[in-house]
């Protein structure tokens, strides 16, 4: 709802009232509309001062609104009667103007914020465009460039960037909305003519077509197949190329095609898995609102290889006093320049100044003896991880956290190194640590629930999306990448190419295919990971054969590149050819076909032709089956976690809504009858044999995904 109140005798004040964030209910555009009819009749009231309660303008539409049909008055009406009415309207703004929020400060003749405010166009990270007036307000008020790139890219600006920009009036650090009523006053009886933004003309670069169409590229280019972006510039070419009134018409046409689509749909369900993983639980019962988290005052990094220096900048990022600390002054030297030169490099771009005072360097574990958590991320080696773990359970503080930046290792087997393995938990960053949005909080079996919900606030404060997972070897995230990653290399045993597997993840919308990712992030990574579970090298019993391993199918095409010194992107080659070491241009390369050809002839490999289709469903089917058997294995509370990990950690594409979603989207019968297929034509490789969730659900009659937690519950209560 809205209030109203007259304030300052001759000033009406509508106050937006929907905690937590004022979205616009129904009940919400009725009190507006009703206000502001009211202000406008009242022959007394000479201006209106729109402001939000508790803080927050307003966060937009009200995206919980949008599956069910719309009742109460439309936003457009309402806000275009803001516009054209004859008195005054100021908004105040403060906490954020977001979406239907900004477009209704848009349609108020001035806009106030205070120096903390965001603002900002997101509805393309929802699957939409800003459909009620933003398309056509925005270009019209800072210029067709600059709104463009706000509405393609949905960022929030700083209150400094909105007023650089133009898009508000006035910035403040003191009350705002008292200064928004003085300056009401001051401006009532003003023409309002130049004021309405839909009266005005955008400004357009000299060159529109070609500047439209380089857009348009580019976006299409880092869309990945999601067509939100696509509709957005169409919008904003609207604003550019047609009267106000058409270009409305323009955007109503293209929200109608977005609005039911599945691409939103799936994009505002990644909106809600996002906040769903906060609302942790562990199967003992421990919860996000039975669990009370520690206050960290000060942490420390141990190890900076690239890893620990990501998570040294951003906890320094966050504000929070670190020890940095390496085994010998050689390294301590180099680590040192590095994370100096991020911090730097970090703080230009945000127009800040580095917090380099905030950053100990040392080659002293005895630095930690103050600390109240320490982060461990030396090499992925548990020997040397439990030494590190020994040494720190003596010389912290009985009470300090102990994480472990870990990507698959035994997080319990490291507790048992500590004198408090309670206080024990894994914290998997992705690389880069102060770029990449999700942490894996990992919890074993003796971990508290303090020490959970400890690194769980944590991971909030660095700004990250965290998640809280089992303990497993790969935990969620890279548990379900292994079959995937077996899958493409048992199709090129069978006939594909690096090119073919690649080309179609990347039309499903993955940023690189995984032949790509395996170039870039070095193929010796897998390979010390086979190796340590003894699928490769030493372990390996001997007389084993060469394409089977524990019982069932392995390709060793991956092990064969490592012997050859072919690493990916840092030796020049690897699945593919790079001009030279460290090159970032994948050719094909031609030797690698022979060397493909000659391999399947040895082995008495008879090649077939793999479609596009068989490549998506293998890789992908194999990578979600796993997610139901984590669910299963109770290693992840519901497919919101799954769906959050793959779409913050691993590229998948946010418009396919992430793996378990996508599963839905398909039809699980059809997933489940897929696996069958594959796993009757496959035998030996048992990560195709459907697992018995899947296989219950779709028993169950298939419910839609919220209802999955149920279905897991009942296999649980039965183990
Ligand atoms: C044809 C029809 C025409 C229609 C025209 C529509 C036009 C319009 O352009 C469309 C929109 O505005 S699209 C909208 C464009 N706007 C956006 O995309 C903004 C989306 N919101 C955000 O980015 C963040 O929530 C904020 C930055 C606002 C606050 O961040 P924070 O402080 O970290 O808090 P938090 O943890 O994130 O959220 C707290 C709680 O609020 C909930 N909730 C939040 N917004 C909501 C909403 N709009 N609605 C409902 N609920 C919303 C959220 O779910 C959570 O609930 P829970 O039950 O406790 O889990």
């Amino acid at each position: 709802m809205a209030r109203y109140t007259r304030i300052a005798g001759s000033i009406a004040l509508i106050t937006l009232k929907n905690p937590p964030v004022n979205a616009l209910s129904a009940a919400v555009r009725q009190g507006i509309t009703d206000s502001v009819g009211r202000a406008l009749s009242d022959p007394e009231v000479e201006a209106v001062v729109l402001c939000g309660e508790d803080g927050k303008f307003c966060g937009g539409a009200d995206i919980k609104e949008f599956a069910r049909p719309m009742t109460g008055p439309g936003l457009v009406p309402m806000i275009d009667a803001i516009e054209a009415g004859e008195k005054p309207v100021v908004a105040a703004i403060e906490g954020v103007a977001l979406g239907g929020g900004l477009e209704l400060a848009l349609a108020c003749h001035y806009r106030i914020a205070h120096y903390k405010a965001r603002l900002g166009l997101p509805e393309v990270t929802l699957g939409l465009i800003p459909a009620a007036g933003g398309t056509q307000r925005l270009p019209r008020l800072i210029g067709v460039p600059a709104a463009l790139d706000l509405i393609t890219t949905g960022r929030h600006v700083s209150a400094h960037e909105a007023l650089k920009l133009g898009i508000v009036d006035r910035v403040t650090d003191r009350n705002t909305l008292e200064l928004a009523v003085e300056f009401a006053k001051s401006v009532s009886g003003q023409p309002l003519a130049p004021r309405r933004l839909s009266t005005r003309q955008p400004s357009c670069p000299t060159d529109l077509d070609s500047f439209l169409e380089g857009a348009m590229l580019r976006v299409r280019q880092r869309a990945r197949g999601a067509i939100a972006p696509v509709a957005c510039v169409q919008a904003v070419r609207a604003a550019a190329t047609l009267p106000f009134s058409q270009g409305m018409e323009q955007e109503k046409e293209l929200m109608a095609s977005l609005f039911t689509s599945a691409q939103a749909r799936a994009m505002q369900y990644c909106f809600f898995s996002q906040r769903t993983v906060g609302r942790w639980s562990m199967p003992s019962g421990a919860r996000w609102d039975n669990s009370k988290a520690q206050p960290i005052h000060k942490a420390a990094v141990i190890g900076l290889g690239t890893m620990g220096r990501g998570i040294a900048v951003s906890l320094v990022q966050a504000g929070i006093p670190v020890v940095a600390v390496e085994m010998e002054t050689k390294q301590l030297e180099v680590a040192k320049h590095a994370v100096t030169s991020i911090l730097e490099r970090e703080a230009q771009k945000r127009g800040k100044e580095p917090k380099l005072g905030l950053i100990h360097f040392s080659i002293d574990l005895q630095d930690l003896r103050e600390v109240d958590l320490v982060i461990e991320a030396v090499f992925e080696d548990m020997a040397l991880k439990k030494q590190v773990f020994r040494e720190l359970s003596s010389v912290c503080r009985p009470n300090a956290f102990l994480c472990t930046n870990t990507s698959s290792l035994d997080v319990n087997q490291l507790a048992a190194a500590t004198r408090m393995p309670e206080l024990v938990v894994g914290m998997h960053f992705f690389a880069p640590a102060h770029v990449m949005k999700l942490l894996e909080v990992v919890y074993g079996p003796r971990s508290s629930p303090v020490a959970v919900a400890t690194a769980m606030q944590l991971g909030k404060r660095l700004g990250k999306v965290s998640v809280a997972v089992g303990n497993c070897h790969g935990f969620v995230g890279n548990r379900m990448l292994m079959p995937y990653m077996e899958q493409s290399v048992f199709l090129l045993e069978e006939g594909a190419t690096p090119e073919q597997v690649d080309q179609a993840l990347e039309e499903f919308g993955f940023p690189m295919g995984v032949f790509r990712v395996s170039d870039l992030s070095g193929l010796d990574v897998g390979w010390k990971v086979r190796k340590g579970l003894g699928l490769t090298g030493p372990g390996v019993a001997p007389g084993e054969s060469a394409r089977i391993r524990q019982g069932r199918r392995y390709c060793p095409l991956p092990d064969l590149l490592c012997k050859q010194g072919r690493l990916g992107q840092k030796t020049g080659k690897g699945w593919y050819l790079y001009d030279k070491p460290g090159g970032r241009v994948a050719k094909s390369d031609p030797w690698l076909h022979n060397f493909l050809e000659e391999y399947r002839s040895q082995h008495g490999l008879q090649a077939h032709p793999v479609s596009q289709q068989e490549v998506l469903e293998r890789c992908l089917y194999s990578l979600i089956n796993e997610g139901f058997r984590i669910l299963e294995d109770g290693i992840a509370a519901g497919p919101e976690d799954i769906d959050t990990i793959y779409v913050f950690g691993y590229g998948w594409p946010p418009h396919r809504g992430g793996p378990m979603f996508h599963a839905g989207a398909v039809g699980l019968p059809t997933v489940l009858e897929k696996l069958e297929h594959y796993s009757q034509a496959h035998p030996d490789i048992p990560q195709l044999q459907p697992s018995s969730l899947l296989r219950r659900l779709v028993t169950a009659g298939s419910p839609p995904i919220h209802k999955w937690r149920e279905v897991v519950k009942t296999v649980h209560s039965q183990l």
